[in-house]
């Protein structure tokens, strides 16, 4: 290619037509130069705050120094592949041809799946399978992560968004679209779990009595200590979920759920922001309930099986205690992170314990105990004091910080309860966002919109920390954990109790 003629001209002109090795520019007259540059831009303000951008930077599965980095590149594809395992095992006991092809057709597509999870494909809009839930996702997908992969997409959407495909594979067949791929595992889990379900059922099938001759304040007292505990057993069911047990002993499994009193004291020490005194308080108080009717209360659920039990138990107590006259347990409407409780696992959990024959092992008189509890939380449910409901946005990838936008009706479903309990790290991480929050950045500014809306209901997080997010912490004891026992922020021996007072009562506007 000939060059322009002044071109030309210009570079005969010069000794050299390179650029100078190094320019040294004297700037000796204007400002030093200054560092920290980007250090005030956290938390973003929140009209900059979208689900691609955070208050604090998100987690993404390109993070290597992050749980996201580990779950998106061996932790998922090994589920999705015992998915696949478990499909198989199905369609091997399949009779019917055309029910077989159809779900021939499920594989296939979860093979698509694996292979776009590992190919870090684009984020695809969901197909069409005729769910409500299409326009929550493919709005997402449009609007903040348009051309975004598995891997540079914020991982608690990107990890949610390979549920939801999971989900399609079997939604779009004739036969099988309500498949669950982990409901044997999560019976299976339950079923190993049996030191630590009989230890409850042996202790909780007798209906509360009350301590003869105590007075008020004594009554009161052990109402407390026994409330203290009971949350503690909620919490620690957390801690088995079962996308973490892949790999987990009996023995380990044992350990995990052991309710013994002296390891309570133990593992209470384990819980870094501990907010349970104060909702000790309210709880008691006649803010949450009046003589005539106990508070109602929400709990959004984590894990089947063995979680779910304990938290049977705890919303058992709660209602005998007249603590509570109505409490509302929200699930998934799909098999959802593994071993989350779906309407089947709710029913399988009340039904196998009246009739099932889960625990060869067990004495007639361990099995009577469960038996009997099972009976009496089916009547609690036939009467309408614990109630299971669903709603689409609990399988969205929105945080919760999108709540009261993406679904008002939730949110003004939620306003009317007395406390709104969300178990578990994946509620907390769509509580907080999911985004590298300094540890000790207060519960009520990391939840945003959940705590300062009008009419938001008080909140508290009852979470063993399994990912790397952590608020509501002193930073000295997380600096000091994250000096000192690398992997303490997934391990699940950590955990906790936090509570936002939000504005209950005041009108919800939108
Ligand atoms: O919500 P859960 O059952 O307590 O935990 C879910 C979990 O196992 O899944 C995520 C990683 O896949 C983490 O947030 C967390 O460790």
């Amino acid at each position: 290619m000939s060059l322009h003629p002044e071109a030309a001209q210009s570079q005969q002109a010069q000794p050299s037509a390179d650029a100078p090795k190094k320019t040294t520019l004297a700037l000796s007259s204007l400002p030093p130069k200054q560092h920290g540059f980007g250090a005030q831009q956290y938390p973003r303000t929140p009209s900059r705050v979208d689900p691609n951008n955070p208050p604090w930077p998100s987690y993404r599965g390109y993070h290597n120094f992050s749980f996201a980095h580990a779950t998106m590149s061996v932790r998922l594809p090994t589920i999705l592949g015992k998915a696949i395992d478990d499909v198989v095992k199905t369609l091997n006991d399949e009779h019917d041809e055309e029910r077989i092809v159809d779900l021939t057709e499920c594989i296939s597509r979860l093979e698509d799946l694996l292979d776009d999870l590992q190919g870090n494909s684009v984020l695809r809009p969901i197909i069409d399978d005729g769910e409500g839930d299409i326009p929550l996702w493919n709005k997402a997908i449009a609007r903040y992560f348009r051309g975004k992969h598995f891997m540079d997409a914020p991982w608690v959407f990107a990890e949610a968004y390979k549920y939801r495909r999971l989900h399609e594979a079997f939604s779009l067949s004739k036969y099988w679209k309500d498949y669950d791929v982990f409901f044997r595992q999560k019976c299976e889990t339950f079923a190993r779990s049996s030191d630590a379900v009989f230890e409850l059922s042996t202790r909780f099938a007798e209906p509360l009595k009350q301590a003869e001759g105590a007075s008020a304040e004594e009554l009161l007292e052990a109402k407390r200590l026994q409330f203290h505990e009971l949350t503690q057993i909620c919490l620690w069911g957390n801690s088995t979920d079962l996308s973490l047990l892949i790999n987990m002993t009996e023995e380990d499994i044992k350990k995990l759920q052991s309710t013994g009193g002296d390891h309570l004291a133990a593992t209470e020490k384990n819980i870094l922001g501990n907010d349970m005194s104060k909702i000790w308080d309210y709880i008691s108080s006649d803010k949450f309930s009046s003589k005539e009717k106990g508070g109602r209360l929400d709990f959004v659920l984590d894990n089947a099986g063995f979680e779910l039990y304990t938290d049977f138990v705890y919303a058992d107590w709660l209602l005998q205690s007249g603590l509570c006259s109505e409490i509302r347990f929200h699930g998934k409407r799909f098999a959802w992170f593994v071993s989350d409780v779906t309407r089947k696992d709710f029913n399988w959990l009340l039904n196998s314990m009246v009739y099932g024959h889960l625990f060869p092992n067990a004495s007639d008189e361990e099995l009577a105990s469960l038996k009997k509890l099972g009976l009496r939380w089916k009547q609690y449910v036939k009467e309408g004091k614990i109630i299971y409901e669903e709603h689409q946005f609990w399988v969205s990838g929105f945080s919760f910080w999108a709540l009261a936008e993406e679904a008002p009706d939730l949110f003004v479903h939620l306003a009317g309860s007395d406390l709104v309990i969300f178990k578990g790290d994946l509620n907390h991480r769509k509580l907080t966002y999911d985004c590298q929050a300094p540890p000790s950045t207060p519960f009520n500014v990391a939840i945003g919109p959940l705590a300062t809306l009008a009419g938001a209901p008080p909140i508290v997080s009852l979470r063993t920390i399994k990912s790397d997010i952590v608020v509501g912490v002193p930073a000295e004891k997380a600096e000091q954990l994250d000096r000192d026992e690398p992997g303490w922020r997934i391990s699940g021996a950590y955990a906790v109790v936090l509570l936002s007072d939000g504005r209950k009562g005041e009108r919800v506007t939108f």
